[in-house]
Order: C-alpha cells, then sequence, then structure tokens
C-alpha cells in the first residue's frame, strides 16, 4: 500500500548539509527541487503564499507529469483531485511534493496523498499564520536550520508539555516557554474527545497534525514530537510498532524539528524514520523504570551504541535508587563525551527526586517543566528557574554582574532584562551604567564580578581597548560590538559580538524564505556607513544580489557588490529591489517615503507571467518620526516592519548571548506591549 512504498524511499536529493541560518554563516540554498503544491478545492490562492514566501513565480499545473527540468525556479500548483492521479509515479529527483490542506473545510487530508506527498502543510484560513508557512517551508526545504545552533549552545533546555488539548496552553505559551530551547509536544497524552463523550484511546492522526499546527503557529521554538509509549511512563500502546512509523513519519512530513524515536522500537523502523528523517533531527530515546540499570555497565554502553547508530542526539533516562548513581551517571557523560567525539550529543538524566542532581548538570536537551503545566512529564523534572536555582547554590552558576551600558541612565530594557533574570533563576545583578568618559566600558570589563554586557550605541571594533577581547566575525566584519560575552577566564575570555544583524535578519526572514533574498537587489538608505553596516551584513547571510545605497558609500569588507544611488536617472535603472531597509534616524526617516511609492508595482527582475511580488521594508528608526514610512510602504505593497520588531529579535540575541537563555521572541513583544519599546 501507500504506506509501503514510503518505507522504501528514503527522501531523495536531502540537501548535504542543513547549513540553515546560523551565527554567521550564510544561508543555504537547501532542496533545489522544483517545489510542487497541491491545493484543495478552491484553495489555489496557497500556491501564491507559497511562491511569495519562496520568492518564486509560480503556475498552476495539471499534473505532476505536466511538470519538468523547465520547471525550476517556479513553484507548481496542482489541485488535489488531479494530483491523486499521478503522485505516485512522480520524479521524485526532480521534485517535491507538499499536500497543502485547510483544516477549516472540516475534512481531514485526503490519506492516500498525505502518504505520497514529501511533506504536509496544514493550515488555518481565518486567521491565517503567514510565518508559521514561512517557517515551515523554509525549514523543510533547508533553508534554515536549528539544529547546529542549538547544538553548539552551552545549555539547551526543552519544555515538555502535558496537554491533553494544546488549545489550553496557547494563551500561556509565551510565558511557559521562557528559558527553554524547544516545545515537546507529548502526543501518547493528547486527549480527543469523541462524540459519546470518552476520549480516543490513540488520537487520530487528524486530530494529533491540527494539534501540532496549533502550536507551531503559536511558537517559533522547534518542536519535538513524542509518542512515549505505555512501558515509559506514556500513553501509546506498545502492540502495534507500525502505528509508531506512521505518526512519527508523519511528524517529519509536518516540518517538526525534533522526533523522538524509542530505542525499543524495531531496529528497521528505527532506520527507516532516520533516512527517512529530511531535515528534522530524531531523537533516540531510552527510559528505564525497572530500578535495575547500572550506568557503569556494559549495557548502558551498548544502549548508547545503538541508539547512535540512528540518532541525531540520544536521550537515557532513568529510575535510580541512591544518590550515588548521579556520580555514576557523570563519569558514564564523561567517557562517552571522550570516546566518541564526533558521535551524537547525549542527554541523560535520572528520574525522581534523588535524580535531581543529574537534571541539573545534564546540559543537552534537558526536559524541564513550568508551574503551569497541569502535569510533570516524568518524576522529578524541575522548572528552568529550579535548576538555575540549584547550579547557583553548587556554585555553578556564579552571581555576575550584567550591565547596559550606554549614554542612558536607565532603560525600560533594563526591567525587562531583571523580569527575565528572577523569571529564570538567574542569580546576577543587571545594573544601566552611563558611558559618560572614555574608557568607562574598560573600566566595567575589568571588574571582578564582570559578566557581561550590551553597549548602546555599539562600540567601534577597530579601538575597543579592552584587554582579553577577541572578537566575532560579525563585530569585526561590521565594526561594531553591541554585547561583550565573558566566556570562561584567562586571555580572550571576552568576546566583542553583534546582536543586532541577526535581530534584523530575524525580522527579515519572518515571513519569507532566505530564497526570497538571493540575488536579489536591495536598497539601504543611511546617514552614515556605521548605522548601515549590520544590515549590509544581515543581507549578506540571506545571499542578497546587488545593494544600492542612499545618503551613505560602504566602506571596507562590506563594500563589495554595493553601489551607491548617484541620481534620479540611477534610481530609475534599477530592477524592482525585493528590500528597502531604512536606518536613517526619525527626522529624515520620511525621506524613504517616494522610494516606496516609485517601487511600488515595480518592474519586475523575473519574466515569468506570475512573478512573486513579495517585497520587504524595514524602518530601524527608533522615536517620533516625520511622516509614517510604514503605513506608506503598506499601501504601496510592502510587507513593512519597524524597529520594534528588530529589537525584540535582537534582544532575544542578547540575552542568548549573555545569559545564554533563550526567552521566546513572542514573549519580548509581549513584554513590549507594556512598553518595553
Ligand atoms: O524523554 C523525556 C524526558 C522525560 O521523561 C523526563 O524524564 O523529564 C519527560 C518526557 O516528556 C521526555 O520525552
Amino acid at each position: 500500500m501507500a504506506t509501503k512504498q514510503l518505507q522504501d524511499a528514503p527522501t531523495p536529493a536531502r540537501p548535504k548539509s542543513t547549513n540553515g541560518v546560523i551565527n554567521g554563516t550564510k544561508a543555504g540554498t537547501g532542496d533545489t527541487r522544483i517545489v510542487v503544491i497541491i491545493y484543495g478545492p478552491g484553495q489555489e490562492k496557497i500556491v501564491s503564499v507559497f511562491a511569495d514566501v519562496l520568492g518564486k513565480p509560480y503556475r498552476l499545473a495539471p499534473s505532476f507529469q505536466a511538470v519538468g527540468g523547465g520547471d525550476h525556479g517556479t513553484v507548481i500548483g496542482i489541485g488535489a483531485s488531479d494530483a491523486k492521479a499521478d503522485i505516485g509515479a512522480r520524479n521524485k529527483m526532480l521534485m517535491v511534493a507538499i499536500n497543502a490542506h485547510c483544516v477549516n473545510l472540516g475534512m481531514p487530508p485526503d490519506l492516500d496523498l498525505s502518504v505520497a506527498s514529501d511533506y504536509e502543510f496544514l493550515y488555518t484560513e481565518q486567521p491565517f499564520f503567514r510565518r508559521d508557512l514561512s517557517r515551515f517551508i523554509a525549514f523543510t526545504l533547508g533553508q534554515i536550520s536549528h539544529h547546529e545552533a542549538l547544538i553548539t549552545k552551552p545549555r539547551t533546555y526543552f519544555i515538555s508539555t502535558t496537554f491533553p488539548d494544546v488549545r489550553t496552553a496557547l494563551s500561556n505559551l509565551d510565558i511557559l516557554s521562557v528559558g527553554s530551547d524547544a516545545v515537546e509536544i507529548r502526543v501518547d497524552l493528547l486527549k480527543e474527545p469523541l462524540p459519546d463523550g470518552t476520549f480516543s484511546s490513540v488520537p487520530s492522526m487528524s486530530y494529533v497534525g491540527e494539534q501540532v499546527m496549533l502550536l507551531r503557529q503559536r511558537t517559533e521554538l522547534p518542536i519535538i514530537f513524542t509518542t512515549r509509549c505505555t512501558r515509559e511512563n506514556g500513553r501509546f500502546p506498545m502492540d502495534n510498532p507500525e502505528l509508531y512509523y506512521q505518526y512519527l513519519y508523519r511528524a517529519i512530513q509536518w516540518g517538526c524539528e525534533y522526533v523522538d524515536v524509542e530505542i525499543w522500537l524495531p531496529e528497521d523502523i528505527r532506520r527507516r524514520l532516520y533516512e527517512q528523517r529530511g531535515n528534522s533531527r530524531i531523537i533516540s530515546a531510552f527510559h528505564d523504570f525497572s530500578g535495575t540499570f547500572k550506568w557503569p555497565s556494559p549495557e548502558a554502553q551498548s544502549i548508547f551504541q545503538e541508539s547512535r547508530k540512528y540518532g541525531d542526539i540520544v536521550k537515557m533516562i532513568t529510575i535510580i535508587n541512591s544518590m550515588s548513581e548521579n556520580y555514576e551517571l557523570e563519569y558514564f557523560r564523561s567517557q562517552i563525551k571522550a570516546n566518541n567525539p564526533d558521535g551524537p550529543p547525549l542527554s541523560a538524566v535520572n528520574m525522581g527526586q534523588l535524580g535531581q542532581f543529574s537534571r541539573a548538570v545534564n546540559t543537552v536537551f534537558s526536559p524541564i517543566t513550568h508551574p503551569l503545566l497541569p502535569i510533570v512529564a516524568a518524576p522529578g523534572q524541575m522548572s528552568a528557574a529550579e535548576i538555575n536555582g540549584a547550579l547557583s547554590t553548587m556554585g555553578q552558576l556564579p552571581k555576575k554582574n550584567i550591565y547596559a551600558i550606554g549614554s542612558f541612565r536607565s532603560t525600560p530594557q533594563a526591567t525587562f532584562f531583571e523580569k527575565c533574570f528572577n523569571e529564570l533563576g538567574l542569580p546576577h545583578n543587571f545594573a544601566t551604567v552611563d558611558r559618560g568618559v572614555k574608557g568607562s566600558v574598560e573600566a566595567f570589563c575589568l571588574q571582578p564580578n564582570f559578566g557581561g554586557a550590551y553597549i548602546n550605541p555599539p562600540l567601534p571594533a577597530s579601538q575597543p581597548n579592552i584587554p582579553q577581547l577577541s572578537l566575532s566575525d560579525a563585530a569585526r566584519t561590521i565594526g561594531a560590538i553591541d554585547t561583550i560575552v565573558v566566556r570562561g577566564e584567562g586571555a580572550f575570555s571576552f568576546i566583542g559580538d553583534n546582536a543586532t544583524w541577526k535581530g534584523i535578519r530575524a525580522t527579515l526572514t519572518r515571513d519569507f524564505a532566505p530564497s526570497a533574498y538571493k540575488d536579489r537587489a536591495a536598497i539601504i538608505l543611511s546617514s552614515n556607513g556605521e548605522d548601515a553596516a549590520s544590515v549590509i551584513f544581515a543581507l549578506r547571510s540571506l545571499n542578497i544580489g546587488k545593494i544600492y545605497t542612499v545618503g551613505f558609500k560602504a566602506q571596507g569588507p562590506l563594500a563589495s557588490g554595493v553601489e551607491p544611488f548617484t541620481s534620479i536617472e540611477s534610481v530609475q535603472r534599477v530592477d524592482q529591489p525585493f528590500a528597502i531597509i531604512s536606518a536613517l534616524p526619525p527626522d529624515k526617516s520620511h525621506l524613504v517615503q517616494p522610494l516606496l511609492r516609485h517601487f511600488s508595482n515595480g518592474k519586475h527582475t523575473s519574466s515569468s507571467h506570475l512573478p512573486g511580488l513579495g517585497k520587504v521594508f524595514l524602518d530601524l528608526a527608533n522615536g517620533p518620526r516625520k511622516g509614517d514610512p510604514l503605513a506608506v510602504a503598506e499601501q504601496s505593497g510592502w510587507t513593512a516592519y519597524g524597529v520594534a520588531d528588530t529589537s525584540a529579535f535582537t534582544t532575544v540575541e542578547t540575552l542568548r548571548l549573555l545569559v545564554g537563555q533563550n526567552v521566546p521572541y513572542s514573549f519580548v513583544r509581549l513584554a513590549s506591549g507594556r512598553g518595553l519599546y
């Protein structure tokens, strides 16, 4: 049957690396196959949204057979009933098929189409969450990847949600996920109501699909999809391993970033899931509730070796009987690390109260809970604040002074940082200090308990004058340090970094995949090269084509491929730019308006009859301004963002750099409603 077909077919043309948008690296091109969107009755407009997000033209086709090599670079739409006829016979090396299904229409997706497609996008028409689509497509096509960034982060946490229906969690999700790097959906704990008032023993695929969709619409965090079995503290029945395959494979198709695959499952199922995982990552999971498991045993070693065969992360969780077994786990952890330098990261904790020590010291994907959750997902689970409290009591999280250094006395951000520290149980002090006289930044860095700083306006990277400071690539290239991070002690223990460009890039990729920027033109307006440097860096990381400038001339390492507009004629010669970014100060920000209007109905770069029309405008001006560039942009058909978006994304990045904790963008924006920006 159709399921069988998939079992034998690893996802073809998987990009060699998922070099998505991480750190200073460039966005990868990802999957280069032709994207085919299967749409439901009356839903052809979803094809144009996919095309817009990807920055590509689109056309509708009657069948897979009608798609050929000449369609590279065009998004193809095929109606669901037409697609059914020949989806099984499609050339999988040439095209990637995505079944787009609108759940508002009251019917579950067609099972044959679900199974035969490479991916499935479930969406609601009202409200429609474009950023959900953007994230889904950028992830499944390998243009972005969270994993590389997460496994290099010193500590990662995921929140195990235990809701029977994620709808009840949505209003609290922002606060629940403070401190988490990923959100786990415990599929086995979902309770699907049946018409007779009871609950289904296993939630149906369509119910689970909708739950995943709802969760992803409300969080930007990667999702971990878990079907925990009855023997391992879960509710998923164990009599039919094939059922696990069906759910877990569908999780890959839905674009879940992580899929938890239990080690007891037959090897064939684990292998298939691993081979077919596309850009998802497999967490190979082992739980032992017998109380007889021993970390120093050969069994523990062989479980790790078996898990690593089909796991990007290995998770081992057990019940213990004495405190000393925590030390045995630590020895096991260090051995595994030493003997498997290229092996997958190990996430290992002991359950129960006795095991809480290990929950505090585990650094890789530590499962956490939150007081607002209905139940803890496993005995002994702790919240992020409890773990940080324990670490600080054990001397593992020394109290530091963290500063906002600027030409200001106090800012709402400072209050926000303090709130985050409280919420996360971090022991640090936060102080806002005036930069004042030259040299004061250095003076703060030299204080014994200096724990890092964000600096506004940024420090020139050319003359920071701080001993022990090394620079990140981004700070060096941009020429500005807005964050000083402390890593360890001794020589070069301070890193001068730049968080602003990441805030800009995150804003630019909120509603568009990185491919939308590739080789397209952009215009930057600024009074000087310094204010524009982080913008150029962010655009370059998205493989932008030509950059035109107004008000400044780019210098130094960022100057190549950047051309100033010299006259009205030079503006008129330019093809439709994909992005216009203004770094002008508020009193000059209205000067961008004529450009926004000029390019409103633009000439198109693409020769196709249906080009992607998306265009992005970002206004970085902060403060009361003349005119309303955002309104003008929106009237002229631009997708417009203001500085509040970029500042919120930059705050996320700054917190991550300074204290290693993830505070979701949505939470920062929530706080901004109370006057953060
Ligand atoms: O595997 C784990 C770890 C866990 O069992 C714990 O012990 O915290 C909780 C589960 O939800 C998660 O899937």
